[in-house]
């Protein structure tokens, strides 16, 4: 029997950073040689981070992750690291991409896996399976691997494979079965989305079976614009038993010894699906320290509380990646802003939150209270800027009516924000939710600008869950709540016109999330919703207001997705369509 110490190492990468993310493989390496690994695994693309989207076709930006991945070697070996095997993704090319007319469509970019050992690359793989849809764009970018790669390390046969090659059978997991290895390590950029860790638990399970060997799954963590990688890195054995199952959202070194068979003579793979090749990094037995590893497993999170984790961390990745030392918004009294104040204060300490209060003749005074409130309870700056004198200097040289006067006062907010923000350097955050973008239910350069808009993929119903359970979190660890119960149980208004609430425009909440959650999430058609029990004439209004407020998103800042389908990348629609739901019933 052979043991292996297996590190896998869940840490956050930077997009482009190739300097910062190689130390931090560095660094990351120096902590599991303390802990006596013989191997460490980081994520997909840990050197470049994930997604780099069209960096891919920059020829520069190729040749620089190729030659940091030989430096990286180099560098471990310098550090007195060589004699730990370390995986790690990055971005590599063996031909020019695909969009090159005079392309070789058998070479080209490739998500890549590199092995590195006594200062040198060993080997590397190419990703197998390419995701193509939802977020994914890599039958863009990358050209898909044909062999699968096995190290030998300490006599135990190790497959290395990538993010997207778990999620489908018949590929690098059956032929690691035929090649009879007792491990397969994946490495992963694998995005946040509700409930995908119960997915991701059976899937481990499917393929370890499919294997017949131990998996080993690493995933990265942190925010990149619209995406958040939530971790969940864990390991399963062929018969499904669960060895370690790490956190979600935060870094961590997580390791296990696992046992082996004896590799023996390498198996004569014919007629798999993939070619299979060896490269031996040692066959006999590794020196194994006497403290034995309990590995860690952590409880699952419950559905809000991963949420929240994931909002904080997509929200503070955004800030910090991009070097803004403090966020402004608009307070207004109202449910979502409270949400994104709450968010913030969480994701960056309340001393680089500032929280403006804009009222105007139609503000009730429960929302200044209540905006004035939560500023206390949560202890970010609170400032307050009214907004009627700006407001009738308008109206005293444009006559306007109606919505267009609505329009302004929101618009004279977020002028008040940029202003702050060019004057401050603050990052104006939006506090819209999923419900509003979808139905166009707010004022375009109003109350939508901003850089980031935290809350963007939250539906309203889920706004109000999302508050109920931060109160709740708060009480139970013997905190100040610190959204105002107030703020939770009014009526929501946009306070734009006297007595105005939001279901004098649209319906509950309940009945509007129920028709979003089946025409943008889940491609209904109108025929579809109406036969699911919904009202006819509702499911009318609703979707022809979803159809006229796409130019709206696409104006729309970034922010962190948490459903299946978020507006973005997720789902793309022509601004410019005729076609309405029921215009093509016969
Ligand atoms: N296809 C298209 N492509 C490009 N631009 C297009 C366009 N169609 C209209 N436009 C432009 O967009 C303008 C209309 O958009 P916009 O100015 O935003 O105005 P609009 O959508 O007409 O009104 C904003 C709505 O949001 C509500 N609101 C505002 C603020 C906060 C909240 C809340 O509670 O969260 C709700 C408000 O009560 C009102 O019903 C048009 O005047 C035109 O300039
Ligand atoms: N009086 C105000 N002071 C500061 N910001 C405001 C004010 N009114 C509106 N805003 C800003 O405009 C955004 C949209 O306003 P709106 O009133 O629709 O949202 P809300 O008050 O957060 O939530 P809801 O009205 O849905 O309960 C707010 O989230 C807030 O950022
Ligand atoms: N980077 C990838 O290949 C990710 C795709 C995969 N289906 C996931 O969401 O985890």
């Amino acid at each position: 029997m052979r043991t292996l110490r297996l590190a896998l190492a869940q840490t956050n990468s930077t997009v482009g950073d190739l300097d910062g993310n190689a130390a931090a493989v560095v660094e990351w390496t120096a902590r599991a040689k303390r802990a006596g690994a013989h191997m460490v695994a980081f994520g997909e693309m840990m050197l470049t981070g994930y997604p780099v989207e069209d960096l891919v076709f920059r020829e520069s930006f190729v040749r620089a992750s190729r030659q940091r991945v030989e430096r990286l070697a180099s560098e471990l070996a310098e550090a007195g690291l060589g004699g730990i095997v370390v995986v790690v993704g990055y971005l590599d090319a063996d031909g020019p991409a695909r969009m090159d007319a005079d392309a070789d469509p058998g070479v080209g970019p490739r998500d890549a896996l590199a092995v590195l050992h006594s200062g040198r690359v060993v080997t590397r793989y190419f990703k197998h399976h390419l995701p193509n849809y939802g977020v994914f764009d890599e039958d863009r970018y990358f050209v898909s691997g044909d062999t699968l790669e096995v190290v030998r390390v300490g006599g135990v046969d190790v497959a290395v494979t990538v993010c997207e090659d778990i999620w489908q059978p018949g590929g690098p997991f059956a032929v690691a079965r035929q090649a009879g290895v007792g491990l397969v390590v994946n490495i992963n950029a694998s995005p946040f989305e509700r409930d995908k860790d119960d997915t991701r638990l059976s899937l481990v399970k499917r393929r370890a079976a499919e294997a017949n060997a131990t998996v080993a799954y690493v995933n990265v963590i942190g925010g990149q614009d619209e995406l958040v990688f939530d971790g969940d890195t864990m390991i399963v054995k062929a018969d499904g038993e669960l060895v370690l199952r790490g956190p979600r959202f935060t870094e961590e070194l997580l390791l296990a010894d696992l046992t082996f068979d004896d590799a023996g003579d390498v198996p004569e793979v014919t007629d798999a699906a993939m070619a299979v090749r060896h490269t031996e990094i040692s066959g006999g037995s590794l020196p194994l320290r006497r403290n034995l590893i309990t590995p860690v497993k952590t409880e699952p999170l419950s559905d809000l509380a991963e949420v929240w984790g994931a909002l904080t961390l997509g929200l503070r990745d955004y800030v910090d990646k991009n070097g803004f030392a403090s966020v402004l918004f608009g307070l207004s009294g109202g449910i979502d802003s409270a949400v994104v104040a709450a968010l913030a204060v969480d994701a960056l300490g309340p001393d680089r939150v500032h929280a403006v209060s804009n009222p105007s003749q139609y503000s009730s005074q429960h929302s200044r209270d209540d905006a004035a409130d939560l500023a206390q309870r949560t202890g970010l700056h609170y400032l307050v800027e009214p907004i009627q004198t700006i407001v009738d200097a308008y109206l005293s040289q444009l006559s306007l009516s109606g919505v267009a006067v609505e329009n302004l006062q929101a618009r004279v907010r977020g002028v008040i924000w940029m202003a702050l923000s060019n004057q401050h350097g603050h990052l104006v955050l939006a506090a819209g939710n999923k419900s509003e973008y979808a139905v166009g239910y707010s004022t375009l350069y109003g109350d939508a600008v901003g850089g980031y808009a935290p809350i963007k993929d939250v539906p309203k119903t889920l706004v109000f869950e999302l508050a109920k359970w931060r109160n709740a979190e708060a009480k139970r660890r013997g905190e100040v709540a610190p959204i105002p119960d107030n703020i939770i149980t009014k009526p929501p208004s946009a306070e734009l016109r006297p007595d105005q609430v939001d279901t004098d425009s649209l319906p509950p909440y309940e009945v509007l999330d129920a028709i979003l959650a089946g025409y943008v999430d889940g491609d209904a058609g109108r025929d579809d919703l109406v036969a699911a029990g919904h009202d006819p004439a509702i499911v009318d209004r609703i979707l022809r207001l979803v159809d006229i407020a796409e130019y709206k998103r696409r104006q729309s800042a970034p922010g962190t997705k948490v459903t299946g389908k978020s507006f973005g990348r997720d789902r793309r629609l022509p601004i410019t369509n005729r076609f309405r739901e029921g215009d093509s019933r016969a």
